[in-house]
Parts: structure tokens; C-alpha cells; sequence
């Protein structure tokens, strides 16, 4: 059985003074920024506090997610994320994704909420767009000073990433809101079941929400799986695939599943979460960030990787011939990474 981490090994980083996004206290940024080095430099994760999100937000999500769940499956299916429409938008129903491989069912309803103006269950689920909306505010805001948080702990000035990631929940941009329900599995044990296999996230990092269920473990950079418990109000940050490659594998992308519970009882209840994945807008050139932006658009352009190119990470990584093929060779795109795991999250 994986352990409960403890305190000292999760990194817990209070916000209360670092003003808002739009009048971020300069002080209070710079000590977020020294312990958010810290933190993911050294675990991949930290836990936020005092971080502005009322709880009350988040209990309107998970009950307007439950009510849509609710619903008969034909109702449920006018909302299925369309494979083909380029974002990320839209239901989709237990079964679907492929994080573990293999043949292991990964049980859980997720709505992605990636765009507020369409394609949201407001006929079914009255006030939906309403709560969910009110929610990825307050999670865009957040992002926008962890933005800043993340530059000046890199060194870099306090508006790189905002300038790469203006156009959060707007077209152009694929960060999105993604609100969880996995259901009560009964009281027996089931093989060939999961809630979430394990994964990294695919983009710049994550904010976790969690109910009082549990149940998320990562994996620390020694290896070992421990779950992360629940902390009363706090929201997790991890580092996804992208910040891993702008910071040439300094932050590493955090690994982290959601196991089926051990006891009984808990195994019998359902479980709520909301994960706010942050990108950068999609044209953005991913690359080690001692290149400047134009070296790595260049090297983007030299790459001939015009088009998504729906082969493995591992082929886009590699530099061209004659050339090292470092780990975090900077040769795609925001938008042509994410295309290339979504593929492979959501192949049949
Ligand atoms: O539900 C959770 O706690 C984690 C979900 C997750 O990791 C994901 O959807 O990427
Ligand atoms: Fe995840």
C-alpha cells in the first residue's frame, strides 16, 4: 500500500500576499516565486493556500456536474467532445481515455470545460455555464499570478509566460477547465478498473482541486508513490510536459493517478475534482528557455513540422541528423504537442 506523504514532503506555499492578478504585490510575488523554484525543482508539485478560491465555487461545480450525470446517457451524449473540432471541449463518459494503456477502464465522468460560449448543458443542467464559468475565472486569475510567480522564480521578467499565455479559455489557446465525477464502484473490488491511470499532465501545470474523498497519488523524484491526502481548501499546482521541456527537465513533469480505494466505504462513495490544465496559446514554440523566443521559432520553422505530425513524442523530440538529440530539443508547437497526446489519450 502506497504511504500518505507527510507534510514536510509535500511543499504547502501561502498566497495570502501576493495581491491579484491585476495588482500583483511585488514582495509577496517574489517569496512565491523562491518557494515555487523550490518546490517544483525539487517535487514537481506544491500545495496552495489562501489561494482565493472560494470553497463554495467549487461545491456549485461538483453539484451541477452530478446533476448532469444524472442524466440518461442519450441526454448526456449531445455534449460528447468531438475528436475532430480542435479543442478540447465537451463530456466525455467513463471508459473513454487511455492514460494507464492496456486494457485497464478508467472509470470517470469528465466535462472539459474549454470554451464558456457554446457546447455547455444549460437546457439540462439550468445555471450550469453559470457556476462553471464564475470557477475558471477565479482558476484563470490564479494561473495569471502563478505565471508571474513561475518567471521571476526562472529569473526571467515578471510577464514572459502572461505574454505567452494571454488567451487562456479563448480560442487559439487549449487550457482548459476539466470537472471530474467517479462514481461509487461497489463494495467488492474489481479487477481491471481504475480511476485515473498514470500520467503527466501535458501542459504548462495543473491546478488540482480535490474533494474530501482522496485518492490522487504522485510520484516524488525518488520514485515512490505516496498519496497526497486531503488539505482542507488547498489545490494542488503540478508541472505538466511543457514547463518540463521550457526548463530543459529542471521542473519535472509530475506523474500522478487516482487509485481505486482500499476501504470499503470509500470504494462505495463517489469522488469529485476539478483540474484547471494551463496552456500557452497554441503558437507558442516550446523550447528550453536559454533560447530566446525567435531561436526557438526558428528551430520550430527548421524542424519542418508544419502540420500535428500523429507520430510518438519521442520521433518529434529527436533533433534533426548530425545533430545531439537532446531530451528537450525545442521542435513543435503548444498546439502540435497537445494534438499528439490527445491522440494517444483518446485512441480506441
Ligand atoms: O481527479 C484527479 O484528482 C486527477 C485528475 C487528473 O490527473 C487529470 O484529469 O489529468
Ligand atoms: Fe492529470
Amino acid at each position: 500500500m502506497d504511504t500518505l506523504l507527510s507534510r514536510a514532503e509535500i511543499p504547502i506555499i501561502d498566497l495570502a500576499h501576493m495581491g491579484t492578478a491585476e495588482a500583483p504585490v511585488r514582495s509577496g510575488v517574489r517569496r512565491v516565486a523562491a518557494q515555487l523554484h523550490s518546490s517544483l525543482a525539487g517535487k514537481g508539485l506544491a500545495l496552495l493556500v489562501n489561494h482565493g478560491i472560494p470553497e463554495e465555487r467549487l461545491r456549485a461545480v461538483y453539484r451541477a456536474l452530478d446533476k448532469f450525470c444524472e442524466l440518461p446517457p442519450a441526454r448526456r451524449a449531445a455534449y460528447l467532445r468531438q475528436a475532430d473540432a480542435g479543442d478540447n471541449h465537451g463530456y466525455v463518459p467513463p471508459g473513454c481515455e487511455r492514460f494507464s494503456g492496456g486494457e485497464v477502464r478508467e472509470v470517470r465522468h469528465a466535462f472539459n470545460v474549454a470554451r464558456l460560449d457554446r457546447g455547455l448543458p444549460d437546457a439540462e443542467v439550468p445555471g450550469f455555464s453559470d457556476v462553471a464559468a464564475a470557477l475558471a475565472d477565479d482558476f484563470r486569475r490564479l494561473a495569471a499570478l502563478l505565471l508571474r510567480a513561475l518567471a521571476t522564480g526562472l529569473g526571467l521578467q515578471g510577464d514572459y509566460f502572461l505574454r505567452s499565455h494571454a488567451r487562456m479559455m479563448q480560442s487559439g489557446n487549449a487550457t482548459c477547465m476539466r470537472t471530474l465525477y467517479y462514481p461509487p464502484l461497489g463494495a467488492e473490488p474489481t479487477a481491471g478498473l481504475t480511476r485515473c491511470g498514470e500520467h503527466a499532465d501535458y501542459g504548462t501545470f495543473t491546478l488540482l482541486a480535490q474533494d474530501c474523498e482522496g485518492g490522487l497519488e504522485v510520484q516524488l523524484p525518488n520514485r515512490r508513490w505516496g498519496r497526497v491526502g486531503h488539505l482542507p481548501g488547498a489545490i494542488l499546482v503540478n508541472a505538466g510536459e511543457l514547463l518540463e521541456t521550457w526548463t530543459g527537465g529542471n521542473y519535472a513533469a509530475l506523474r500522478h493517478r487516482v487509485v481505486v480505494p482500499e476501504q470499503e466505504g470509500a470504494r462505495c462513495r463517489g469522488r469529485h475534482s476539478v483540474a484547471f490544465f494551463v496552456h500557452p496559446d497554441d503558437d507558442t514554440p516550446v523550447a528550453p528557455l536559454a533560447l530566446t523566443p525567435a531561436e526557438a521559432e526558428a528551430q520550430t520553422q527548421a524542424s519542418g513540422v508544419a502540420t500535428p505530425p500523429g507520430r510518438g513524442l519521442a520521433r518529434l523530440m529527436s533533433a534533426p541528423a548530425g545533430k545531439p538529440s537532446p531530451k528537450h530539443s525545442p521542435i513543435y508547437t503548444a498546439y502540435q504537442h497537445l494534438q499528439m497526446r490527445l491522440r494517444e489519450t483518446y485512441a480506441s
